[in-house]
């Protein structure tokens, strides 16, 4: 618990455990985020970074303690565009005939009133968010021309049209080329710089290492690790149980957790489903 005001406060976990159907994915976390922060997610495949991200927009379920995003629990927030969200390994539909503009575009629509029709303001967020990406120069080609990195700028300006309050991106640059990391990487920066809140699930923190200041490491559904970004190398993925010199690469920067590592020497932290 902390003294942090409501109004400073981004997200609120008190005790949250989080997951599907019954089952408990994410148990017991406790995390307070100020606005403002840029938070790295960091943990092993299958560790419960999607489903702990997943439950700050309602897509998971919260099945104990508490979850506040913007100072509301999770589902209650009534403008749905305050919280922007680019989901993990997205990219847009090959078949989708739709251009650059209107992609984004869609992203623009909880801010327009029932029945509202997009003004000057709507019209101005979504250039602004497509010329944030790097894209302005693709503003009327379709979609489906551009590369895979590009169309996860056009998600992230989708998210960015908006104009949210919290930015949850689950693996940002997963799967995108360099060119891309980079553009994604200052995209970041600027829109950290305007007082957005960046809460970013990544087994790459290499890339983003510059924006993102603070992290948190989720090991086994329980989160091991809350600090700067460059202390979370000696913890994730391993419990807690690593030893400095272990061959196991540095996790900062450029640091990956996909690839095959050794058993750490201590038992690892049952892998909870329940
Ligand atoms: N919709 C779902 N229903 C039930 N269980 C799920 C669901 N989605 C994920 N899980 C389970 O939750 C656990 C954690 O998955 P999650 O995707 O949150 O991990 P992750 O750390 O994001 O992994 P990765 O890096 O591979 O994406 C896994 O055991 C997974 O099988």
């Amino acid at each position: 618990m902390t003294d942090s005001s409501t109004a400073d406060t981004a997200l609120r976990l008190d005790g949250a455990t989080i997951g599907y159907g019954d089952v408990a994915i994410v148990r017991d976390a406790h995390l307070t985020v100020r606005r403002g922060e840029a938070l790295a997610v960091l943990g092993a495949n299958g560790s419960g970074k999607t489903t702990l991200s997943r439950g700050l927009l309602g897509l998971a379920a919260v099945l104990g303690g508490t979850v506040e995003v913007l100072g509301a629990p999770v589902g209650r927030l009534r403008e749905r565009g305050r919280v922007g969200y680019v989901p993990q390994r997205h990219t847009v539909s090959g078949a989708m005939p739709a251009t650059v503009r209107e992609v984004v575009g869609v992203g623009r629509l909880p801010r327009l009133g029932l029945f509202g029709r997009p003004g000057p303001r709507d019209r101005a967020a979504v250039a602004d968010a497509v010329d944030a990406v790097g894209l302005a120069d693709r503003l009327e080609d379709p979609v489906a021309s551009l590369s895979g990195g590009q169309q996860r700028r056009v998600l992230v300006a989708r998210a960015l049209a908006a104009e949210p309050e919290l930015l949850v991106m689950d693996e940002p640059t997963a799967g995108v080329d360099a060119g891309s990391q980079e553009a994604l990487a200052g995209v970041l920066a600027r829109v950290s710089a305007r007082g957005t809140t960046l809460v970013v699930v990544t087994h790459e923190t290499g890339p983003l290492a510059a924006v993102l200041s603070r992290a948190v490491v989720v090991d086994s559904g329980r989160l091991t690790y809350d600090g700067p970004l460059a202390g979370a190398e000696t913890l994730a993925g391993t419990g807690g149980h690593h030893h400095p010199g272990e061959d196991d690469g540095p996790l900062v920067p450029g640091y990956r957790l996909d690839q095959p590592r050794p058993a750490p020497d201590a038992v690892r932290v049952r892998n909870g489903s329940r």
